[in-house]
């Protein structure tokens, strides 16, 4: 179906407490809690966002740090909450967010595929049968016996990569992970999303990488303290942004 709506964003707010002091450690925390001498200060992350995504494109979260893209992110794939408004999407979810969140350092890599994957949602035969798949696109094959707290953070997110992307999701969330390994590495993940978007999948992306943006997106979220500053066409907004930083 043309122009079918997979996600849909209708006025999203978040609010955070945000403690007024800052605190050496727990202890102190606990103590002057106690005494409650702590003062809490609202603060609003996100302000009435609103927008849609239509079945097959891959849109771009722009803005400037802190303006809220990560935040969004999250609350689309369902990690977070919005304190009002909501979120509807329709289809499986692959959040390339924080990769590697349930890798254990102690675990070797080879058994890191199989924890995370599970994590994952992905079950142990799928696993097995993408094994190789995910070994040779991490081209780690020689450390697949070694425990990941001995890798580099370019070989760790290499293989956080390969084993969040051998399904084919629905929607995919990426955030910033492009900018993980080195070059040639960024170069293979940019043509695995790809592949991903050529199989239907629609795509979520937020990079301060405006190339990037450009090359994988059609559309735009330029996102300013929290609000929409605007949506439109990726090339557009991209010039108006880059010229306004
Ligand atoms: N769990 C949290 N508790 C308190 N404040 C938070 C929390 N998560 C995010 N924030 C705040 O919300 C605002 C938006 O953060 P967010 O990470 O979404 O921004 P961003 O646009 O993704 O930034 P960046 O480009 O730096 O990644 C920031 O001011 C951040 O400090």
């Amino acid at each position: 179906m043309e122009n079918e709506v997979i996600v849909k964003v209708e006025n999203v707010s978040i609010k955070f407490c945000l403690a007024s002091e800052k605190f050496d450690g727990f202890k102190e925390y606990f103590i002057q809690r106690v005494k409650k001498k702590i003062t809490y200060q609202d603060f609003w992350a996100l302000q009435d966002v609103s927008f849609e995504v239509y079945k097959g494109e891959t849109l771009g979260l722009i803005g400037v740090n802190g303006s809220g893209k990560s935040t969004m992110l999250k609350i689309i794939a369902g990690v977070m909450k919005p304190t009002r408004g909501s979120v509807k999407t329709s289809g499986v979810i692959a959040p390339l967010i924080e990769l590697g969140a349930g890798f254990d350092f102690d675990l070797t890599a080879k058994e890191n595929v199989f924890l995370n994957g599970t994590l994952l949602g992905y079950t142990r035969e799928y696993l097995e049968e993408h094994y190789e798949e995910i070994v040779e696109f991490s081209e780690l094959e020689q450390f697949m016996d070694v425990p990941v707290k001995n890798f580099s953070s370019g070989m760790f997110s290499r293989l956080a990569f390969a084993v969040a992307t051998i399904g084919q999701p629905d929607i995919l969330i990426v955030d910033e992970v492009l900018s993980v390994g080195d070059f040639h590495f960024q170069q293979k993940c940019e043509a695995r999303i790809n592949r991903m978007k050529e199989n239907g999948a629609t795509i979520l992306f937020v990079s301060h990488n405006m190339e990037q943006v450009r090359n994988l997106c059609s559309r735009i979220v330029w996102l300013e303290h929290g609000r929409v500053h605007s949506i439109g066409d990726a090339d557009e907004l991209c010039r108006e942004y880059q010229e306004a930083e």
